[in-house]
């Protein structure tokens, strides 16, 4: 990404209320609304332009552009035998749950990438590759007073325990054999997912939502039921970092939010350390991931060892200026961020 001040781009003046325009294929520019310029400088434009992202879809998009530019890859890799991470990030209400799950009527990433996954399967049958076989896990990370904890979503189990090679003791994973059936499962996940209203998204997810899809081949560990080799999608939906005067957030709701505040802030520093350690490679890699759970969970992908793409969902009202300008500077980094994947 590259940010510099410019006046705005000529064709795509920012219409009136609207902090954020798209400027190409692959990038946006951002204008600081006149109300938030010191005195001295109202009147005139500050605009940086962040560009490098592999597309920028416009707020009609459907659920099926967004799948077929961003998902459909990962998936694809996925079916050939690579791990892969999709994550969801972006200010609260910015759909980042609308994006990755949907409703029934209008299906998201998740139940799409499942029917693509069993589309394919049934494809493959008869063909000479060995069948496999999926198993689906969905869990939560969220607050319990100053710490974390992780929630299975499919099972009651009470202790999960995140260990030190990144791997959840406890956590069930289910075999799936149908899109309807992992679909059903999800809808089940998602009813217990914790959710709890602030003023700023009525619908406010309150924790870090993960799925994982494992593809193993029916051959290789038929014996075992808990498998624990094969290609691993994970897809990842962020609670929405919030700034506390939007939310009027109090008690334990301020405390979920400075936790929420605390991973996201996390992550664009593990993005950050990544890309100076990939510029200079003498430079130590700084082990930021430590600092968040669900940091410590992704390491593989933020220490640059598996791809991972990344949706930044966000609102273009002036309104939402300083949250859009914080995810695009925390993100930026990742545009430059090159994955060598054995
Ligand atoms: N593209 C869209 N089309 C229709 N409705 C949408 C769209 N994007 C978001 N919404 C609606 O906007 C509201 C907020 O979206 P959503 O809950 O997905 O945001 P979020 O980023 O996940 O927020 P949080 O981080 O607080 O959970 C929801 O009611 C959702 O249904």
């Amino acid at each position: 990404a590259r940010a510099k001040e410019q006046p705005p781009p000529k064709k795509q003046q920012q219409p009136p209320g609207v902090c954020l325009v798209a400027t190409g294929p692959g990038s946006v520019a951002l204008t600081v609304p006149q109300a938030k310029l010191v005195d001295h400088r109202r009147g005139r434009t500050a605009t940086e332009v962040f560009d490098g992202f592999s597309a920028v879809l416009p707020p009609d998009s459907s659920q099926n552009d967004i799948f077929t530019q961003v998902m459909n890859p990962l998936v694809d890799e996925f079916l050939g035998g690579k791990s892969g991470l999709l994550v969801a990030m972006g200010p609260t209400g910015s759909g980042k749950t609308h994006t990755v799950f949907g409703t029934a009527r209008n299906p998201g990433l998740v139940p799409l990438t499942l029917q693509k996954i069993f589309t394919a399967a049934d494809e493959s049958e008869g063909g000479n590759q060995s069948p496999r076989l999926f198993y689906l896990s969905m869990f939560e990370i969220l607050c319990e007073g100053k710490g974390e904890r992780i929630l299975d979503l499919l099972s009651d189990a009470a202790e999960l325990v995140l260990q030190q090679s990144a791997t959840i003791k406890g956590l069930k994973e289910v075999a799936i054999s149908s899109a309807m059936d992992a679909e059903s499962l999800v809808s089940r996940g998602m009813l217990k997912r914790s959710t709890a209203a602030t003023d700023a998204n009525s619908e406010s997810s309150r924790s870090q939502c993960i799925i994982t899809i494992r593809a193993v081949h029916k051959t290789v560990d038929q014996k075992s039921e808990h498998p624990t080799s094969g290609s691993v999608l994970t897809i990842a939906d962020l609670a929405g970092a919030e700034r506390k005067k939007n939310t009027g957030n109090k008690g334990s709701r301020l405390l979920e939010s400075n936790f929420i505040n605390n991973t996201s802030m996390v992550f664009g520093l593990c993005l950050r350390a990544l890309l100076d350690h990939q510029k200079n490679q003498k430079k130590t890699l700084e082990k930021h991931f430590k600092n968040s759970m669900l940091t410590r969970y992704l390491k593989d992908y933020l220490e640059g060892r598996k791809k991972m793409t990344l949706i930044l969902n966000v609102k273009p009202g002036e309104d939402d200026y300083a949250d859009t300008s914080y995810l695009l500077r925390q993100a930026s980094p990742y545009m430059k961020i090159r994955v060598h994947q054995p």
